[in-house]
């Protein structure tokens, strides 16, 4: 049974050319105590429907302020002091939702852009069953209940292969791959438009992990979602990335299509990056980064975690 409709479709505009998604144009981010100093500089790219986007670089490059400005969830210290986050939500076609109000960037998320984090136990509430969970998005955003909400929060489940019987149970009675499995359907429940997937499968072992990556490409597919996936691992983007984007120290260094970056890098610190990924046995002598490539004296392994 699809509980999907079919109706997504790339969305173009009065002369006929085909919008983005999403455009990040010129982003910057900073502490609004210190606006100079900038967390995530000047970062532009565009992400098309039915197509993965996958944002990686080290741990603090800026890969998630990136990801929460898009959601309008940055925190309070931070601003985004310039730049223009553009979103083709179909019905105005691209504006700059970074301009909205809250009360009008509620309506966008969940049901338009959705969002999944590394950790589904700190999003899933532990004393409401998942079946619940799954239904709220569904009752705020589109008004179902009753047998109709039972029956799409059953076929969602079903979707995401977890049999609708455990509608009934509760997070810690899930694996934490079957945890993942239920933030896709809650995150996939509206059928946004635009997924922003941060780290998913990051906490989950090797087997889940490939499990889940499949699962939201064929979801990405099915539903012609575009899908702003970040991670730090070349293994996931060699996956399930249509582009790329490299992020270092807040800049975007290199990006291109996943051919492009992954098969003839052009940037030191993405060659680098590569040169640190096992190979498939795991074989790989594991490097440090090696930073030589940058300029002055500021060449030092930042120690960051791969
Ligand atoms: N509220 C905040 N106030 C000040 N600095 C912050 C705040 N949130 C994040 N930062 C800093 O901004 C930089 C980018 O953080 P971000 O979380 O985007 O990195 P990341 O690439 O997602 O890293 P990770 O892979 O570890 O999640 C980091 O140096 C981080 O310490």
């Amino acid at each position: 049974m699809s509980i999907l409709t079919d109706t997504a479709q790339p969305s173009t505009n009065l002369s006929g050319t085909k919008q983005p998604l999403l455009q990040l144009q010129h982003v910057s981010i900073s502490p609004k105590a210190a606006p100079s100093r900038l967390l995530v500089n000047d970062v532009s790219f565009t992400i098309e429907a039915g197509k993965t986007t996958c944002v990686v670089g080290e741990s603090g490059s800026g890969k998630s302020l990136t990801a929460l400005s898009v959601m309008g969830l940055l925190s309070q210290q931070l601003q985004l002091n310039n730049g223009k986050v553009l979103f083709n939500d179909n019905e105005t076609g691209l504006q700059d939702i970074s301009l909205l109000s809250e009360k009008a960037l509620q309506k966008i998320r969940g049901a338009k852009i959705a969002m999944i984090f590394q950790e589904p136990m700190t999003s899933l509430n532990p004393v409401l069953t998942i079946g619940y969970q799954i239904g709220e998005s569904l009752t705020t955003h589109l008004g179902l209940k009753n047998q109709a909400l039972k029956d799409k929060v059953a076929g969602l489940l079903e979707m995401v292969g977890i049999p609708p019987s455990r509608a009934g149970s509760y997070p810690d009675e899930l694996s934490g791959g079957q945890r993942q499995r239920v933030m896709i359907a809650m995150s996939i429940a509206c059928e946004p438009r635009l997924l922003i997937a941060d780290e998913p499968t990051t906490a989950l072992d090797v087997t889940v992990q490939a499990q889940i990556l499949k699962l939201l490409d064929d979801l990405k597919t099915r539903m012609n979602m575009g899908m702003l996936f970040i991670t730090h691992d070349f293994g996931v983007v060699a996956d399930i990335a249509d582009n790329v984007v490299v992020m270092f120290r807040g800049e975007i260094v290199e990006s291109g299509t996943k051919q492009q970056v992954l098969d003839n890098p052009q940037h030191p610190y993405t060659k680098a990056l590569l040169a640190c990924v096992p190979d498939a046995e795991g074989k790989k002598d594991l490097k440090p980064i090696d930073y030589a490539w940058l300029p002055n004296n500021n060449n030092q392994s930042t120690g960051a975690a791969l």
